[in-house]
């Protein structure tokens, strides 16, 4: 596969901040590449110095071969993180006044119609909803049909109703074999849509991969997590002597390695104690653990499969098979 985007050992500073401190990546062509980064990691200005709107200290940047200024605009496509247009533009408006800054741009009708605003499309911009706005946005980077399309925060701010239809129509470039950069702090996100990611922090990529091998290799195991108000050390010993990877701490345990088939063992192992617990909750390790593993840092989410308590140690099992 080709690499359309190669960044080589990127650094950029402001001040005492060093917002890139020595980023290096590739965008396989027809990739979805994501770049997870909590507030602050450097996810912005690594979009503007891959598209060229700002220039790194040091380090290269590579698009189709070429610098990004020389690079053919009519192939790229960026949605700023912060993007405002005028209120008093309708949808139609604004997405016209994109396409005609292309010598060769889709119609507008069309563009319109797959960013989902064929219907809101005569609505002044100031009344359209916050996903609706997005999405009007997105529809501004797509009037060129670019092979690369950077999408710098798509989906943040808007409802998820909203959000899984722009991950939809993502979806849909990426199956005609459009190569989008996309940065979030959706771990959801980039789990659904990513083929590829970086784990950006403090300006670094701590980590790349596909999000399964990441989580694989970060993720940590399963685990159960127990809350309860019962001392640490004794709930320490009512699953000491099994197999498990215990660890407590006030209020919490968290019992690892423990797979589906396990979850009874430690549940009997509580009670038989009299361990009492506000809830029990069976995880699979996530791109939010493998993150926060490799970085030391949480970015947002992560959520396994909960087992609620009906009463004093015992588990309810809701919604799931028995
Ligand atoms: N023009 C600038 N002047 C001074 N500092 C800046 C500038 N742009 C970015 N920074 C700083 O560089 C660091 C990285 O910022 P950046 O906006 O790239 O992060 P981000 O990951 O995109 O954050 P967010 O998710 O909040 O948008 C931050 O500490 C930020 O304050």
């Amino acid at each position: 596969m080709n690499d359309v985007l190669v960044a080589e050992d990127l650094r950029k500073t402001y001040g005492d901040t060093a917002a890139l401190a020595g980023v290096s990546l590739s965008v396989e062509e027809g990739e979805v590449f994501a770049l997870i980064g909590p507030n602050g990691a450097g996810k912005t200005t690594l979009v503007r110095a891959l598209t060229g709107t700002t220039d790194p200290d040091s380090g290269s940047v590579s698009v189709f071969g070429t610098d990004p200024q020389s690079a053919d605009p009519q192939r790229l496509a960026l949605l700023p993180q912060a993007f405002d247009p005028p209120e008093r533009l309708t949808a139609r408006e604004l997405v016209e006044y994109y396409a005609g800054l292309y010598d060769e741009a889709r119609d507008p009708e069309a563009v319109l119609a797959e960013v989902g605003m064929a219907d809101a499309d005569d609505t002044w911009y100031e009344n359209l909803s916050g996903g609706q706005r997005r999405r009007a946005c997105v529809g501004t980077a797509l009037v060129n049909d670019p092979d690369l399309l950077f999408l710098d925060e798509p989906t943040t701010g808007i409802d998820p109703a909203g959000r899984r239809s722009l991950w939809a129509l993502i979806e849909e470039l990426a199956d005609r074999g459009t190569t989008v950069f996309l940065t979030t702090h959706y771990m959801e996100e980039a789990e659904r849509l990513a083929d590829r990611v970086a784990l950006l922090a403090d300006g670094e990529v701590a980590a790349s991969g596909s999000p399964s091998a990441l989580v694989a290799e970060h993720g940590g195991r399963t685990r159960i997590v127990v809350e309860t108000d019962a001392d640490a050390g004794a709930v320490a010993d009512a699953v000491a002597g099994t197999d498990f990877e215990v660890e407590a701490s006030d209020g919490q345990l968290v019992v690892a390695g423990v797979e589906p088939e396990d979850i009874g063992d430690v549940v009997a192992a509580l009670n038989d104690r009299g361990v009492a617990y506000e809830s029990l909750a069976w995880k699979q390790p996530t791109l939010e653990d493998a993150f926060l593993r490799v970085t030391g840092k949480s970015v947002a989410g992560g959520a396994g499969i909960s087992v609620e308590t009906d009463r004093e140690g015992e588990p309810a099992f809701a919604g799931g098979e028995r």
